[in-house]
């Protein structure tokens, strides 16, 4: 019985957990201008996916750079806010994090990008040519 009453109470944490990591995530789309361009590359890649009819491994591939941009920009924009909590005033090692945390967004969004060349180009030559 007591087994069962911590596995509850375990299973309750977790849930409560979920719903404040889900408040981050619905938070920084909210707010943050570059999460909401992420979240509609997004929508349209998985689009333009589902058109071309894509591969299971290619589906694996994009969901992973995909997850990769927005994890990135999550802690991007929870950089910001700890930056400003921590140091509200100008201070050029504040701003060197906030540099660093904005350079793993460029450096992820630029892999999407040559990913995403490089899984679409055979459909996109494959569906001009079948014209
Ligand atoms: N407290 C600070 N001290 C020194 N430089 C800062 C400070 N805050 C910001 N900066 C500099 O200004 C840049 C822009 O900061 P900002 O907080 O506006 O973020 P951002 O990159 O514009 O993101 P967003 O548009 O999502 O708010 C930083 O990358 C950093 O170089």
């Amino acid at each position: 019985m007591s087994f069962l009453f911590k596995y509850g109470i375990n299973l309750l944490k977790m849930l409560g957990s979920f719903i404040f990591a889900w408040r981050g995530i619905r938070i920084t789309v909210k707010e943050e201008n570059n999460m909401k361009v992420h979240a509609v590359a997004a929508v349209l890649v998985v689009g333009v996916a589902f058109f071309f009819q894509i591969s299971m491994t290619d589906w694996a591939i994009l969901l992973l750079v995909i997850g990769m941009v927005w994890t990135a920009e999550i802690f991007n924009s929870a950089f910001e806010r700890l930056v400003d909590m921590v140091s509200p005033d100008f201070n050029p090692k504040a701003g060197i994090i906030k540099d660093m945390a904005a350079g793993a967004v460029l450096v992820s969004a630029i892999v999407a990008v040559v990913v995403g060349v490089l899984i679409f180009w055979k459909y996109v030559a494959a569906w001009v040519t079948s014209w």
